[in-house]
């Protein structure tokens, strides 16, 4: 392995496990039959073992959005034009995407990383640029990134991530934008999980039945053309991937090094957690899923991660937008559980 990869090898870091149980213990104090605020209970329990602390908050959100172009667009795959990604690249400087007003309702950072487009989207401002190339090239016909590019995404993301932990980030939410990049998020799936073109490909941007039919052709040559080199994830990850699905790999794992909490969108920043947890097995622990995508196939990625979404909301936008309106409910979840009356304070009777 190079010496640029070796930060790989870093194990997650490890949940407190004391903070759990303090946390565990106080949810039985608070007024109300224990368990009767579901998930929200978990909820607060996990964010106080990854934070490792007795009052875990949601309060400092950092949002990156990792932008990049596919070249197996080529093969029309997506139901929307490839110069949309530096045009919604712009959009995002702008504060006219879904996420822009997200993040400015939750009072969030965003920063946006774009990776490499078709065209190029000069300089703008709270858009941070890491030109890997115009795109990764087609992957039916070769990898889609060389060992550099590759790296240097998964180094893109984690410094993100690192950007994050040191502006003091509660959370970390990273995003998307790429056309394409389903495609390519289903080929990694596929990969990952040695399952069918069909149980991973789905309209993406809306693409029709006769569309996914198609892309599932397409992923199927890639999935053949790379068949002896699919093993290893990050190998899988260089040849079917695309730059900003490993940068947000990266991004996540980085996290998940630090002791940072993710909040995970939709469908390819499932793939982009599931390699994460490949490359390292136990980063897992620092995701929280945010919600069930309208793509078909992220459900083999809940399944695969064993992790249940928050919420299930219909999305499919991307952006990292799913992950966004999934945070007032760790919010409410942690002030909750730092504010509610035990029994004893309100002077409630506990149960028989
Ligand atoms: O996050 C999801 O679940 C999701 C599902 C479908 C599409 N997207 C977004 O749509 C774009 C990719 O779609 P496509 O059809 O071009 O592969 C990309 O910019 C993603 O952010 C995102
Ligand atoms: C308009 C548009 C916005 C998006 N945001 C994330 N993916 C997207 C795809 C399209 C097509």
């Amino acid at each position: 392995m190079s010496q640029d990869l070796e930060w790989l090898n870093v194990p997650a870091a490890r949940l407190d496990e004391s903070a759990r149980q303090n946390a565990l213990a106080r949810q039985v104090r608070l007024t109300k039959p224990p368990g009767a605020l579901g998930r929200l209970e978990e909820l607060a329990v996990h964010l106080a073992a990854m934070q490792g602390t007795e009052q875990p908050r949601a309060d400092r959100v950092h949002i990156v959005v990792f932008a990049g172009d596919h070249g197996v667009a080529a093969e029309g795959i997506s139901a929307f034009p490839q110069v949309v990604t530096a045009e919604m690249v712009k959009n995002f400087a702008r504060g006219g995407a879904a996420i822009s007003v997200a993040a400015r309702v939750l009072g969030a950072r965003l920063e946006v990383v774009n990776l490499g487009t078709v065209v190029d989207t000069g300089a703008l401002d709270g858009v941070t640029r890491c030109d890997l190339g115009p795109g990764t090239a087609n992957f039916v016909i070769g990898p889609a990134m060389d060992e550099h590019q590759c790296v240097r995404a998964l180094a893109a993301g984690r410094h993100a991530a690192e950007r994050a932990r040191l502006a003091g980030a509660d959370v970390f939410i990273g995003g998307e934008m790429g056309i394409g990049n389903t495609t390519a998020a289903a080929a990694l799936a596929c990969a990952l999980l040695s399952a069918p073109a069909e149980a991973l490909a789905g309209p993406g941007t809306g693409l029709s039945p006769d569309g996914v039919a198609h892309k599932i052709t397409v992923i199927d040559r890639a999935l053949s053309l790379h068949r002896d080199h699919l093993g290893r994830p990050f190998e899988a990850l260089r040849r079917v991937g695309g730059f900003e699905i490993a940068a947000l790999t990266g991004g996540y794992l980085s996290c998940a090094q630090m002791g940072l909490p993710v909040l995970v969108d939709g469908f390819i920043s499932t793939v982009a957690a599931l390699t994460a947890e490949r490359l390292r097995p136990g980063a897992v622990d620092w995701f929280i899923l945010s919600h069930a995508s309208a793509e078909p196939g992220h459900r083999q990625l809940v399944q695969a991660l064993g992790i249940p979404p928050l919420l299930d909301l219909g999305l499919r936008l991307g952006e990292g937008s799913g992950a966004a309106v999934a945070v007032p409910l760790l919010r409410i979840a942690c002030a909750l559980h730092n504010q509610m009356a035990t029994f004893a304070e309100a002077e409630v009777s506990e149960r028989h």
